[in-house]
């Protein structure tokens, strides 16, 4: 069983947010994270866990104090999970050169080029250590699990659901990098992390996979503010990704939020909608 060490513990909302750290063997450095434990998981009755991916420059503090999730959780006896974007402090050169690359911009890949190949594996951190890990060591119910997430981490959220059929049961997103391929965000980072192939980019484009999608019927709700500067530039084309699934017939629910930016304030927002969505499938 993975070691974990406690960071910090708070009651709230008759459950407890905290924070852990552990040694990962997958990046090769130490990750925390955080966890939401409603009180029925605190006395040990096992929870479905929803997993949430945050975006460009995130610890695992942003979604703990700035998305207000504790409160609807507890009600709807839902465990949360939110790890890490990128490893850091590995003293890799050019690591913490900029906002969208390297430490906070790990974009959820299995990177391939030498000089990030072998740390910068936040695909299959999240997807194989990270989660078992949560499973060793909290009381979930393994089938029962949902992934959400923002911006890169709506991309992440929506790549893990779409190319591990079965996995996630819930899956939602907020203003998700929704063709990675075709924004400048994707360009540096896939560029970066997988090299100039573009080919190899396919493997890590929500828009790409779906039309590929070969698995149980998925429910995918997506809220976008219609006052978001990265809309307007272009990173994020949700349209694509909608348009993707509608030749591919996988449902999906695009909701424009009138004079919602990109900010956790949007998140925040329709947090409990989200969450709602996720209990739904998770508890039944
Ligand atoms: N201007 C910001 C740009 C970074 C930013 O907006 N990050 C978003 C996610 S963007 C896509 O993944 C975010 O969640 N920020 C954290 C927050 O608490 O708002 C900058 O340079 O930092």
């Amino acid at each position: 069983m993975s070691k974990l060490t406690l960071v910090s513990s708070n009651k709230t909302f008759g459950g407890e947010q905290r924070v852990y750290s552990h040694e990962s063997s997958e990046v090769g450095c130490t990750m925390k994270f955080g966890v939401f434990l409603p009180a029925e998981a605190l006395a040990g009755t096992k929870l479905p866990v929803v997993m949430w991916l945050s975006g460009l420059t995130c610890t695992e503090q942003n979604f703990i104090s700035k998305a207000g999730a504790q409160r609807v959780a507890a009600e709807l006896k839902l465990i949360i999970v939110n790890p890490d974007t990128s490893p850091r402090g590995l003293n890799i050169e050019g690591e913490d050169d900029s906002y969208d690359f390297g430490s906070g911009a790990g974009f959820y890949v299995d990177a391939t080029t030498n000089k990030w190949k072998k740390n910068y594996r936040m695909y299959s951190y999240v997807t194989k250590e990270f989660l078992s890990l949560v499973h060793d060591n909290f009381p979930t119910i393994p089938d029962k699990q949902g992934v959400f997430g923002h911006s890169m981490g709506g991309h992440g959220a929506l790549i893990m659901t779409l190319k591990n059929p079965g996995m996630f049961s819930s899956v939602s997103a907020f203003a998700p990098i929704s063709h990675p391929m075709e924004c400048p965000w994707g360009h540096k980072c896939f560029g970066g992390y997988l090299g100039e192939d573009k080919d190899t980019w396919k493997a890590y484009d929500a828009s790409v996979l779906v039309k590929t999608y070969d698995g149980p019927p998925l429910d995918i709700l997506v809220d976008q503010g219609s006052a978001d500067n990265f809309l307007k530039e272009n990173q994020l084309l949700p349209e694509k990704f909608i348009e993707a699934c509608k030749e591919s017939n996988v449902p999906c629910v695009l909701r424009m939020k009138e004079g919602y930016d990109h900010s956790y304030y949007f998140i925040a927002s329709f947090m409990e909608d989200h969450l709602r969505h996720h209990a739904k499938h998770l508890h039944h």
